[in-house]
Order: structure tokens, then C-alpha cells, then sequence
């Protein structure tokens, strides 16, 4: 393989690896996997249209890249120092800020998206 190759593939793996070990270690993103496949099993069950998919799929992604995000935070702050200190709480509660915003994002959007056809369902 070629030297750019390999480099990419190099990096191509350090980021799944990233991925791998914040489901491993973080319980909130192992919720959100979980809830990500219980909406996709709702939304193939309502036959959403193409746009509506779009909507639900950043949805998800918005949530994951946070809690990814979240998780380097965490781990660049711990590393520098366990001690207790106002900075690393303030840099640990705006990257859970980042998460809480794109967590209610997803909801409002899984509620316009999944809310009427599932009221039809439950309730016509
Ligand atoms: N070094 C520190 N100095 C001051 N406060 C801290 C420090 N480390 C953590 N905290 C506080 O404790 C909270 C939880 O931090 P912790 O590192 O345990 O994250 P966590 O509970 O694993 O978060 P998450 O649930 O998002 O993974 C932080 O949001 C912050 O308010």
C-alpha cells in the first residue's frame, strides 16, 4: 500500500478505535446507540419519507459527535489533572451543555418527525 495510503487508513482506524472506546467506556452513549435504533425501528415501521430520514439521521449524529466531543473534554481535562478546580468544571459542564443542547434537539425533532404518524397509529 502506498505511504498516503496506509496513513489514511491508519487514521480511518484511530477514529473508529475513538468511537469503539467511548461506547466501551461512556454509559450515556450506549443510551444513546439504544435509542437511536429504537427511533430507526419506529421511522422504518411509519414508512417516513426521504426527508424526514434526513431530519432524523443529523438528529442522531448532532447527539453522537457531542457526546464524542464530551468525551474528549473529559479525558484532555483528567489527564492534565484530577485535582478540583473551577476551570475543569467549567470545561466538563459546557462540553454536557453541548450534549444537553443536541439531546433536545433530537428529541424536538424526533417529535415533529415521529409524532403524527405514530398519533395515527395509536389513536385513529
Ligand atoms: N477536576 C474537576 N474539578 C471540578 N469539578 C469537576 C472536576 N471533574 C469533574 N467535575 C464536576 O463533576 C461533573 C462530572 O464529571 P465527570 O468527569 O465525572 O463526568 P461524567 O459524570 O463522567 O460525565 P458524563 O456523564 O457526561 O460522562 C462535571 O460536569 C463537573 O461539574
Amino acid at each position: 500500500m502506498s505511504g498516503w495510503r496506509s496513513r489514511e487508513v491508519r487514521s480511518f482506524r484511530n477514529a473508529v478505535a475513538g468511537i469503539w472506546e467511548t461506547f466501551r467506556s461512556e454509559r450515556h452513549m450506549r443510551f444513546h446507540l439504544v435509542a437511536a435504533f429504537i427511533v430507526i425501528a419506529i421511522a422504518a415501521w411509519c414508512k417516513l419519507e426521504r426527508w424526514e430520514w434526513l431530519w432524523l439521521i443529523a438528529a442522531i449524529s448532532s447527539v453522537w459527535v457531542a457526546e464524542l466531543f464530551n468525551t474528549a473534554i473529559e479525558r484532555t481535562v483528567d489527564r492534565h489533572s484530577l485535582d478540583v478546580h473551577p476551570l475543569a468544571k467549567a470545561a466538563k459542564d459546557t462540553a454536557a451543555g453541548a450534549v444537553l443542547i443536541a439531546a433536545l434537539f433530537a428529541v424536538t425533532v424526533g417529535s415533529i418527525v415521529l409524532g403524527p404518524p405514530l398519533w395515527k397509529v395509536c389513536f385513529q
